[in-house]
């Protein structure tokens, strides 16, 4: 089937609205510290707007139980995705459906997968960079290659962009890829770029015979 696609750091509707036209399966809002950062009320009024079958994600880092609840349901979130230190027991506690994001430097890091069991994804990210996401930094594909990764629940993150994205699927057969530096022109979402993002993503297949999401 088609790798699906996920935009991550939507800040305006127009941009949403691209992303949706050419065939994204996912948006993401930034509620965690960053220059993406938008607020409840930013990210509801964009989601409204946005047809019901594409999911809409928040991006958090430590963040509070009640700060989820509170904004999946103001927002009206499909999943959490979780980049900070969430234990896995905060995260099974929180009966919320959560991605949980780990940062990739050795082979030794995909360990903690283990631990994340119930995640209804894992989304994997480059460990570089000041931030613990949007660095726009690509990890070592090739870490993947011999692992017994559930490539069903499997998302693909780092660095990412039009002239990377195909390779990038190819070595590691992702369920979906996640952009946000790699669609930005002067920190600004630039429509052509999601545009060439998505088509070349979706010209390639994975293995998997049904998706979760
Ligand atoms: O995008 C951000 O600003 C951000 C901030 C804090 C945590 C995660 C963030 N974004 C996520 O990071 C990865 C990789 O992004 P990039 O394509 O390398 O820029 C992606 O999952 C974003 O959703």
């Amino acid at each position: 089937m088609m790798t699906r696609v996920k935009i991550c750091g939507i800040q305006k509707l127009k941009h949403a609205q691209a992303a949706v036209q050419a065939g994204t399966d996912a948006i993401g809002f930034v509620f965690a510290n960053s220059k993406r950062q938008v607020t409840i009320n930013q990210a509801r009024r964009i989601a409204e707007q946005i047809p019901s079958h594409i999911k809409k994600i928040g991006v958090f880092v430590n963040s509070s139980r009640e700060e989820l609840e509170t904004t999946v349901h103001q927002v009206g979130l499909d999943f959490v995705q979780l980049h900070g230190d969430e234990s896995p027991e905060f995260c099974e506690n929180l009966g919320l459906p959560y991605i949980k994001a780990l940062r990739i430097q050795h082979e030794s890091d995909l360990e903690q997968l283990k631990y994340y069991e119930g995640a209804h994804y894992f989304l994997l990210d480059s460990a570089s960079g000041p931030h613990r996401g949007g660095n726009g930094t690509t990890f070592d594909w090739g870490l993947l290659k011999h692992q017994d990764i559930d490539r069903q629940r499997f998302i693909l993150a780092g660095g990412l962009n039009a002239d990377n994205v195909q390779e990038a699927i190819d070595q590691t057969q992702p369920t979906m890829v996640d952009v946000s530096s790699g669609v930005e022109t002067d920190g600004d979402k630039d429509p052509d770029k999601i545009n060439r993002f998505i088509k070349n993503a979706k010209e390639r297949l994975t293995c998997h015979t049904h998706n979760r999401m």
